[in-house]
């Protein structure tokens, strides 16, 4: 399609064309030369160019008004001349003079001065003279100037550099603006270096009105070694789920592109379409004496800075780089020496890269040749005999012409496309084309295009493997016939944003199509979904990751259609560990059971200690009535709980034993440790719920357990939760790990929506959330933080039935609630949090944290990770902030000062068993929780932890962040 403009060139040189073939057919002399002049394909394509850049420019946005500033002076002093200004002058000037309207008007005029026209990338140096079709292609697409020779064009290194710096902002800026349809550095990485020169910055690819029109060229004029759409196709069998790269990627071969050909004048309107998978073919390159050595010191140095150093090989390449900058001179001698130093330290970088996918590789014979084409020397065009074969060797070998500025380029992205066999027809499909790669980005091959012939043969009907191997054991050239779909699909959906909730794996994953061209992603990635057109695979990108490239990653749809099919093929188990994830309601029943049960438990642990010396009889007669009355209202668990009880009861459990022994030695009186457990060390109020420890009868598993099921969004102490976790390792091991979450995960979606959020001043502050394991500090950073800055943090007022203790006031410590109006609150959900201790019930509600929200301060609250759900609300908006704890050998050193550990209430020093454990209960909560973390604090020193998070909360406050996009729904909670 043509660029629309008010002088259509293309349209005016047709008719001369026309006029011409006239005078040819009447044998004017001179006519025939100017016929083929003006027929020469790379005349339209220049005109085409020209089109493009003419509406660029007119395109480009011009500013109403560049000075703004400058007439808002001139306005001032207009007024301040005013011998008698009028009260609406005199607000004018006022108004004009403030400060915040002078930085508007200077900020405007900074925009509107600044010029956003593209910076034109040069033309690589050294282009046969066929090559303009596609040259043409590429200035296109990188808007460059016409302008492509003489002097004073920038260097090859200049470039480099400038792309390197670029590709190393780009990643920096990533994810810190505006994600509107990006550029995909994938494709600046995936540039060979010989080419740097053509691209010195991405352009979007759907600016370039001219890709789409590449099939029309004609004639054997293009040439083969086109920049920007320099890569590889994979060619893979969909439908069969096997695939196999057929030839080179762009800078796996420097030479390759994808071509188009004369298309015949067919009533099918077949397209041709060549790939060159030929190599070495790269142009040479004139390193002569730089412009500015700085330049050229500096290109290395960046490309060395930006390389992973986490292994020795990687930090050896590095310093190699950094010596070459040592051996650059003035002297032109010297500088071909670093520079073919440099060649070396690219091919290493490119053996280490590759090594995984091809150990056959011959490094020095690719080094040699690479050697042989570098400065210095002139690189004779490459023979056809020397070319690679492009089997999947020589795929992998190819791509040791990896760029040295992009080392943290995935040589495993499949960039290309994938085919696929109709069964009924036989017929050869273009299957998909991966976003960025070769194919997308030349627009020549297209998803649903009919594949009719390789190299001439007739591949219709054929094993899609059997076409694969035509590919493979194709060499040079590779012509493709293809009848082109039509219509093609439109993608016409917006780039998607969204988190994973889950891990994925597509190596583990037998419905995807092609596990080559599928992308790997765990728990709390953030995904760019660039393409939703296939019902069940999408293509995307993962943000903030080395990896630029785009791969195939399961859809909503598939997920749900892979749970369905989980499902059915499961036997059905109905386990009591289903349970619903919204804590239950706690009727007057419940709590009139849970004391009946607390009752009975009681008299089955005195029946079970001997030393107690109980009046046995008694006791079992009193038991035997209660267990009558649980039976006849209980729910099933609770009599499971209590057949649990006795056989735990009955166990010879040494670890239980010592346990009791360490309780009865540790404890203080009920109402010591009730005081203590409210008030903190330093006498300020403790928020939070604590289920107390001073008796036996609450510490007991079964009776734990009975409290989770009840109350499972309860707050749990220290010493509590960590013996807690002991109870649980003596449950059914198939229960305890099929708890609430890990069955709700199975319908637990696979992406969530996430926007860019940036906090706005006038916005209530986000909640802050601190989880993490018992003992690992939670409790600890949450007090320091708000004791060192009290106007600025504080903790939501809990709800209690206790009766109010004399000093108290009703709001301050808490707020003290008859047990009806508390279960009224729960039933109706008021509660994010509540749970019971020593009798007495405790709840956080969301209205105490709002008032905390509302009086300008920021809430600052500590929730079991199950809890997370309740919290995750738009009004919240919570910041969640994982407190993990350091190794258990930085725990031993950093927890044995005994002020830390001679607490009033946990009144014992930690043992290596609870580092152990509490590193333990940490990994197993991030790996199910971590896709709910905004940020994650190791909590070794203390003060730096503190320092972490305030800094973390700032960050939460003022930072741009992704967040639910739900959050922003009207009807979002
Ligand atoms: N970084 C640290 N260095 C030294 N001691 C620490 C550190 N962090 C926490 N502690 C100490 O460890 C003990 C347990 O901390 P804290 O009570 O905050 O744990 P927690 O995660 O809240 O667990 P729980 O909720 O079970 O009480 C406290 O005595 C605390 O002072």
């Amino acid at each position: 399609m043509f660029v629309s403009s008010d002088i259509d060139l293309a349209q005016i040189l047709s008719e001369v064309l026309e006029e011409v073939r006239l005078s040819v057919d009447r044998d004017i002399i001179g006519a025939d030369l100017l016929y083929s002049l003006l027929s020469a394909p790379w005349l339209y394509s220049l005109l085409r160019v020209y089109e493009c850049l003419e509406q660029h420019s007119r395109n480009v946005p011009n500013p109403c008004l560049p000075h703004a500033s400058r007439l808002c002076q001139e306005l001032m002093s207009s007024l301040r001349g005013l011998p008698a200004p009028s009260s609406e002058a005199q607000e004018l000037y006022a108004l004009l003079k403030k400060p915040h309207m002078q930085e508007l008007l200077s900020a405007h005029d900074s925009v509107a001065q600044r010029d956003y026209a593209p910076v034109l990338p040069a033309v690589p140096n050294e282009m046969s003279d066929n090559e303009e079709a596609v040259r043409i292609v590429c200035l296109v697409k990188n808007k460059q100037p016409l302008k492509c020779c003489g002097e004073g064009k920038p260097s090859h290194w200049n470039s480099l550099r400038r792309f390197t710096m670029e590709k190393l902002a780009l990643a920096r800026q990533f994810g810190s603006e505006d994600q509107s349809p990006l550029p995909s550095p994938g494709d600046l990485s995936s540039i060979p270096v010989r080419n740097l020169g053509s691209l010195s910055r991405y352009q979007s690819i759907g600016s370039c009105n001219l890709c789409c029109q590449t099939t029309n060229f004609s004639g054997g004029g293009l040439n083969q070694s086109s920049p920007a759409v320099c890569d590889s196709v994979m060619l893979v069998d969909d439908e069969h789920y096997k695939c196999s790269p057929v030839y080179p990627r762009s800078w796996c071969s420097p030479g390759c592109a994808l071509q188009s050909q004369t298309a015949p004048c067919s009533p099918i309107f077949q397209r041709h379409r060549s790939v060159d998978a030929t190599r070495s073919t790269h142009p040479a390159l004139r390193f002569t004496k730089q412009q500015s050595l700085d330049e050229l010191r500096s290109t290395v140095c960046t490309v060395a800075n930006s390389m992973d150093t986490s292994t020795s090989d990687a930090r050896d390449l590095r310093k190699k780089m950094v010596a070459v900058t040592e051996k650059m001179t003035d002297n032109m001698e010297d500088n071909a020496q670093a520079l073919s130093l440099l060649v070396e330290v690219v091919d290493k970088l490119q053996d280490l890269i590759i090594a995984n996918k091809s150990p056959d590789l011959s490094r020095t014979s690719r080094a040699h040749q690479r050697f042989q084409n570098w400065p210095g020397q002139h690189i004779a065009p490459s023979k056809k005999s020397s070319r690679s074969t492009p089997n999947v060797s020589s795929f992998s070998s190819s791509s040791s012409s990896l760029s040295s500025s992009s080392p943290s380029c995935n040589v495993d992205s499949p960039n290309g496309a994938t085919i696929k066999k109709d069964p009924k027809t036989g017929n050869i499909f273009i299957a998909r084309v991966i976003h960025g790669g070769l194919a997308d980005r030349s627009g020549l091959l297209l998803p649903g295009d009919r594949l009719l012939e390789v190299n001439g043969q007739k591949v219709s009907g054929m094993p899609p493997e059997q076409v694969i191997n035509i590919l493979v054991q194709s060499e040079g050239n590779i012509l493709l016939k293809v009848i082109p779909n039509s219509p093609q699909p439109i993608n016409n959906q917006a780039t998607l944003y969204v988190r994973a909730m889950v891990d994925y794996s597509p190596l583990q994953d037998p419905a995807i199509p092609c596990p080559d061209v599928g992308m790997a992603f765990s728990k709390g990635d953030l995904l760019e979904i660039v393409d939703q057109r296939d019902n069940r695979w999408w293509q995307a990108r993962k943000l903030y990751s080395a990896s630029m490239s785009y791969g195939l990653i399961p859809s909503t749809n598939q997920f749900r259609h892979k749970q369905r099919e989980l499902w059915w093929s499961q036997p059905y188990q109905a386990h009591t560990c289903i349970r619903p994830c919204t804590p239950p309601a706690l009727t007057s029943t419940h709590i009139q059971q849970l004391e009946l049960f607390k009752v009975l438990v009681a008299i089955r642990i005195l029946l079970s200690l001997p030393s107690l010396q109980p009046d046995l009889i008694t006791l079992k007669k009193l038991e035997s009535e209660l267990s009558i009355l649980m039976d006849s209202s209980c729910p099933q668990t609770i009599t499971e709980l209590i057949k649990s009880l006795d056989a735990i009861l009955s166990a010879d459990d040494l670890g239980e034993v010592e346990f009791m022994d360490e309780m009865r030695c540790t404890e203080t009186d009920e109402e010591d440790f009730e005081f203590v457990s409210e008030e903190g060390e330093n006498g300020e109020h403790m928020q939070g719920l604590y289920i107390g420890m001073n008796s036996q009868l609450l510490s007991h598993s079964v009776f734990r357990m009975e409290i989770d099921s009840l109350f499972e969004s309860a707050g749990f102490r220290h010493s509590l939760r960590v013996w807690r976790r002991k109870a649980y390792s003596k449950q059914n091991p198939s229960c305890y790990s099929c708890s609430i979450n890990s069955c709700h995960n199975i319908l637990a979606n696979l992406y969530e929506d996430v926007v860019h959020f940036q906090p706005h001043i006038d916005d209530p502050p986000r909640l802050i959330v601190l989880i993490g394991s018992s003992g690992v500090g939670v409790n600890e950073l949450r007090r320091r933080l708000i004791k060192i800055n009290p106007n600025t943090y504080q903790g939501p007022v809990s709800h209690t039935t206790r009766p109010q203790h004399l000093g108290e006031k009703n709001g301050r410590e808490y707020h003290f609630v008859t047990k009806e109006v508390f279960a009224f609150l729960v039933v109706n959900h008021k509660f994010f949090e509540y749970g019971e201790h020593n009798g007495h019930m405790y709840g956080t509600s969301f209205d105490s944290v709002k008032d905390v929200v509302d009086s300008g301060k920021i809430c600052v609250i500590d929730l079991e990770p199950h809890c997370i759900n309740s919290v995750r609300t738009k009004k919240l908006k919570p910041y969640i902030i994982f407190v993990r704890p350091p190794s258990p050998e930085s725990m031993r050193q950093t927890r044995k000062d005994p002020r830390f550990l001679a607490n009033s209430y946990i009144k014992r020093y930690f043992q290596d068993k609870d580092f152990e454990e509490i590193v333990e209960a940490s990994r197993a909560m991030e790996a199910k929780y971590r896709q709910f973390f905004d940020c994650v604090i190791v909590n070794k020193d203390l003060q730096d932890s503190c320092m972490d998070l305030f800094t973390a909360i700032q960050h939460a406050q003022e930072e741009p962040q992704w967040i639910p996009s739900s959050w922003f729904a009207p009807d979002g909670s």
